[in-house]
């Protein structure tokens, strides 16, 4: 767990070794005490140089352990007892410097880093705060301000930002390890006051009330109903205004409010899931670790509408070459000029280049026939997609990958017109897809591992989060989406208004509101499908009792909201109204409130005053009942996949942990229990009907969400 080594004759050479990160686990702790212990006794050594096998300095704390009991000895005696100690100690950084890792940095009396090192105190992003001394040090090694931001955003630097910042006393380009021994050398006949950085005094700004509460606000704003940040903040003020003793003792009552939150809980489970989420499974045995994907040097794209544009940028900007294509003349100078100002932009924001050289333009898809892989981003119309893939079946060479970023339809349908249905497979991006970092991969019956491996990796290459995941209507994301949006309509229908829903909503924690989300993804795209599956329109049967469609509860006021030409921002109208066409600033619209009441009253429908509470629980509730169901029905290989796809795609919240964490939260009796009470009001309605498997988790004792998939795996996969 620590390597100890004599080098140089004087210089005890201590090497975490915890692979993959050297976390500071249990055993971690107890090795680097123990190795100090010997250095500091030991009259052969003059000096101490702490640094991680592998090239990774350390990543902080062991997240694992925080499940459990305390073990091994605590972090905060140890990192004094090696800042107090009389022989000097370098820290030679490479790789990362994270959370208590960076705590472990600090404590050392220098610091070297590797100019390709990052350091940070990302605990904020894990709901908890750097308790191992870190918000006392920091502060007073590089001022209030600075440690402030730093601390409350998690945010990691480079080394050359910490150079300037005061963090590190070098950064070098050689060896770090080498250097800091040599360092060590020169510093043994130094004093070594003055490097402790608990006995500093911390640079207090004149109007340190002022900048908490201005931090305070930017952190409320930003990270609503958060706990962490603002016990960050207090954590800081105590290293203004208290000595080092009593400030470590503030720092360790505020991190014993968080350590057992739910918030924590949820923010570490988010950690992990991100990462179990990349690691797909098929029933086949193909899996993340044994199937190799293919290099894609080249791509094309189809469509460049506001999709197709930011596919090309998320591919340009890691250097593959892009061909994109378009039907018409006017549509593809229109995309071209607006992907090269997405590319400068970019490129500015990033201090780098714009690889424009990568892209090329045109309007046939006879140019297409050498690419390595392409993703067709046409208008959401199965006919004219399948036109698209059969031409593609016909252009390119028989190994190029056909992807569609179709955000529902069936993508085995699609690979049954190719010559090549192993090497189809569904990219679904999230709009606007340069931005946002979720990739439903969407494998369908017959996509090769081959095919599913490539596009995971090409995600992760384009900085996705990406996400395995089967073929159904809506696949995951999607289709959750439906019994969610259902009730906040129906919500309206009993009396409830549009602001009144996103708001409870949006104190709960989600970025946006389901009204404010949908008139910025635009209302006409659900209609259309609405009108495509005869649930309004023409071909609606005139038989079916108002408010109702295919056997069951429908609401058809987003129909009469469309019919009245609002479709959200892009119209300047929608279910809110905004002082232009694009505008973002979403009011709301009188005439919103007379259509609902309109409705209610040509009904009989008396409003009634709804709880947030009910708005919570029936918007929740009802999106992870069907997020049960896709497990059932093998659609999500995990609970986690379905957290990540919410979390990544749809502003769930991270301090709530995705709705299938959220829900265990809850508990699974709450939320059977309260699904039955509502199932019961409204019979109508069958996403309401607790699923199958919510049933047996909650007979099985209800088992913590890691646990889930041992109560799913006999059911079939559709992975
Ligand atoms: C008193 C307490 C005060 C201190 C508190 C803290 O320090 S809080 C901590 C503050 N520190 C942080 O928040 C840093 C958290 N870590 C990171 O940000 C990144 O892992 C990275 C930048 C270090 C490396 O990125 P990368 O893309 O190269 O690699 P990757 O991300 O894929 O991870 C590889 C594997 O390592 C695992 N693992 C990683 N870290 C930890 C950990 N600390 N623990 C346990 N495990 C950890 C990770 O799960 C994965 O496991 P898998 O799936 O293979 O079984």
């Amino acid at each position: 767990m620590a390597r100890y080594e004599l080098v140089k004759r004087s210089v005890a050479l201590i090497t975490l070794t915890n692979p993959p990160v050297n976390a500071l686990s249990s055993a971690v702790r107890h090795a680097i005490a123990k190795s100090m212990e010997h250095a500091l006794n030991d009259p052969k050594v003059s000096a101490v140089v702490i640094c991680g096998e592998n090239g990774r300095f350390c990543g902080g704390a062991d997240i694992r352990e925080f499940a459990g009991p305390l073990r091994g000895p605590p972090l905060v005696p140890l990192l004094d007892a090696i800042e107090a100690g009389e022989k000097p100690v370098v820290a030679a950084i490479e790789g990362v410097a994270l959370g208590g890792g960076f705590e472990l940095a600090l404590v050392c009396h220098y610091r070297i880093a590797h100019f390709k090192a990052r350091l940070g105190l990302p605990e904020v992003t894990l709901g908890i705060l750097p308790a191992a001394g870190g918000t006392q040090r920091l502060p007073r090694l590089i001022g209030i301000p600075a440690a402030l931001e730093l601390i409350t955003t998690g945010r990691h630097i480079s080394a050359q930002e910490a150079l300037k910042l005061g963090i590190v006393d070098q950064v070098t380009e050689q060896n770090a390890c080498e250097v800091a021994v040599e360092f060590a050398l020169r510093a043994v006949a130094k004093p070594l006051s003055s490097r402790r950085v608990s006995m500093l005094t911390t640079p207090c700004p004149p109007d340190l009330d002022a900048l908490l509460e201005a931090v305070t606000m930017q952190v409320k704003k930003k990270a609503r109903g958060v706990m962490a940040p603002l016990a960050c903040i207090q954590a800081v003020r105590a290293a203004a205004t208290m000595p080092y003793s009593k400030g470590i003792k503030r720092e360790s009552e505020l991190m014993a409010t968080l350590f057992n939150s739910g918030q924590a809980r949820a923010l570490q489970y988010c950690f992990f899931a991100q990462r179990t989420a990349g690691k797909w499974t098929l029933p086949s045995g193909a899996q993340w670790n044994n199937s190799k994907p293919r290099e894609i040097r080249s791509a094309a794209i189809i469509g460049l509408g506001t999709m197709g544009r930011g596919i090309v940028v998320s591919l340009a900007r890691v250097g593959i070459s892009v061909i994109a294509v378009e039907s018409e003349k006017k549509l593809l100078e229109t995309g071209k000029q607006m992907v090269i100002g997405m590319l400068e932009r970019d490129a500015k924001r990033r201090g780098v280049s714009a690889s424009l050289n990568l892209l090329k333009f045109t309007l046939s898809l006879q140019d297409l026939k050498d690419v390595d892989l392409v993703i067709e981003a046409v208008f959401e119309d199965m006919a004219l997609k399948k036109r698209v893939f059969q031409e593609l079946s016909k252009v390119c060479r028989p190994a190029t990958l056909l992807c569609t970023n179709t955000s529902g339809l069936d993508v085995d349908a699609l690979a049954g017109v190719t010559d090549r249905p192993h090497l189809v497979v569904g990219m679904h991006f999230f709009s606007p897809a340069h931005v946002m970092k979720l990739l439903e991969v969407v494998c369908g019956p017959r996509s090769s591992s081959e095919t599913i491996a490539t596009a995971m990796s090409l995600g992760k290459r384009m900085g996705k989060v990406s996400v395995a995941v089967g073929n159904c209507p809506g696949f995951v994301g999607n289709r959750m989406l439906k019994p969610y949006l259902d009730q906040a309509t129906f919500l309206l229908e009993e009396g409830a208004t549009p602001e009144q829903i996103d708001k409870a909503l949006e104190d709960f924690g989600f970025a946006m509101g389901v009204f404010r989300m949908s008139d910025l993804a635009g209302l006409d795209v659900g209609w259309r499908v609405r009108k495509e599956s005869g649930l309004t329109g023409p071909d609606v049967d005139p038989k079916n009792p108002p408010r109702r469609r295919q056997g069951r509860r429908y609401c058809p006021i987003p129909d009469m909201v469309c019919e009245q030409g609002r479709f959200g921002q892009k119209t300047g109208r929608g279910w809110y109204m905004y002082d232009k066409p694009g505008g973002t600033n979403a009011k709301p619209d009188p005439l919103i409130q007379n259509l609902l009441e309109m409705y209610r009253s040509r009904y009989g429908i008396q409003p009634r005053n709804i709880s947030d509470q009910e708005i919570i629980e029936r918007c929740l509730f009802a999106l992870a009942n069907e997020g049960f169901r896709i497990l059932e029905d093998g659609i999500a290989a995990r609970p986690e996949d379905i957290d990540v796809i919410y979390l990544f795609g749809y502003g769930f919240p991270r301090h709530g942990g995705g709705p299938m964490f959220y829900s265990s939260m809850v508990g699974l009796e709450r939320v059977l229990e309260r699904l039955e009470h509502y199932h019961q009001a409204h019979p109508d309605v069958p996403h309401l009907e607790p699923s199958p498997l919510l049933k047996k988790l909650v007979a099985c004792g209800s088992p913590p969400v890691q646990k889930w998939r041992e109560h799913i795996k006999t059911m079939h996969s559709h992975l």
